[in-house]
């Protein structure tokens, strides 16, 4: 296994008297997809809060790369290679899928001052490259709204790798999802994760995706690390078991 992309030692943070996540290490390596589980409200989301920026950590070290990223801003710790794919896509409707790959392009290169309109040239091969990977290559003159669901998520993906990634964070990457699209949106995952080196950890209500996709899943239950392995051994591990019991989520069923 390759040096850590993301390095979480001690993490911490209390609302008030909860304990939303307390003491958590764990890291994530190059090309490496991590799951993060746990039933409702564990701490998966102040988790991802904490490692975007979004949320400054009562203690712990955040690091990428070997560089500490706690307390910098969202927008720094993006520019440094964090990005995010979003529970409810964050691309933009009335644009096209090309023009948004373009945006987060020009975002990218630190050139969105230039007005979009006469940059609608810009980075358009890249785009459709980019495109090319999500196979979204065909609808790129379509515009985000008409879009399927499934269709929406690729471009999300490309609209994130468009900054170039070391980490990439995805929250809930197949909900909404038909079963046959979250294989397929895994396997994407997966496979552009390889080919780029890049770091993906993902949270994810359904155990059938996080066994069948993550190289290693780690699993929160009221802000505390319980378990971490393989996914065979996070699955036989009675902790975990205990966790979820009654609630049908380690044998495929919804939450
Ligand atoms: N802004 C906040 N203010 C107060 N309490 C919060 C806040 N955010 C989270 N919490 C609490 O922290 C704990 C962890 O919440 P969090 O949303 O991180 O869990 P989660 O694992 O993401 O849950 P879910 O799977 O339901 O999204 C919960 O007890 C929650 O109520």
């Amino acid at each position: 296994m390759s040096a850590a992309v993301l390095d979480v030692r001690g993490l911490s943070k209390s609302f008030g008297g909860v304990r939303a996540v307390d003491g958590v290490d764990f890291a994530v390596a190059a090309g490496e997809l991590l799951a993060l589980i746990g039933p409702n409200g564990a701490g998966k989301s102040t988790c991802f809060n904490m490692l975007n920026g979004q949320l400054r950590p009562d203690a712990g070290g955040v690091s990428l790369n070997g560089r500490s990223i706690v307390g910098l801003p969202p927008r720094r710790i993006w520019r440094l290679g964090v990005g995010r794919t979003f529970q409810i896509t964050a691309t933009f409707v009335s644009m096209t899928v090309r023009e948004n790959v373009q945006m987060a392009l020009l975002s990218h290169h630190r050139r969105i001052g230039s007005m979009f309109a006469r940059a609608s040239g810009l980075y358009r091969a890249e785009a459709d490259a980019l495109l090319e990977r999500v196979a979204m290559r065909d609808q790129a003159d379509r515009v985000c709204g008409v879009l399927a669901y499934g269709d929406l998520k690729r471009v999300e993906l490309a609209v994130a790798l468009a900054n170039d990634p070391r980490l990439l964070l995805m929250d809930e990457p197949t909900a909404g999802m038909a079963p046959r699209e979250r294989v397929q949106l895994m396997e994407l995952a997966a496979r552009l994760a390889r080919e780029r080196g890049i770091a993906v950890l993902f949270t994810e209500h359904d155990m059938d995706v996080v066994f069948a996709h993550a190289d290693r899943v780690i699993v929160l239950d009221r802000g505390r690390l319980i378990a971490s392995g393989t996914p065979d051994q996070v699955r036989a591990d009675p902790q975990v078991q205990a966790v979820y019991l009654g609630s049908g989520a380690m044998y495929g069923h919804a939450q």
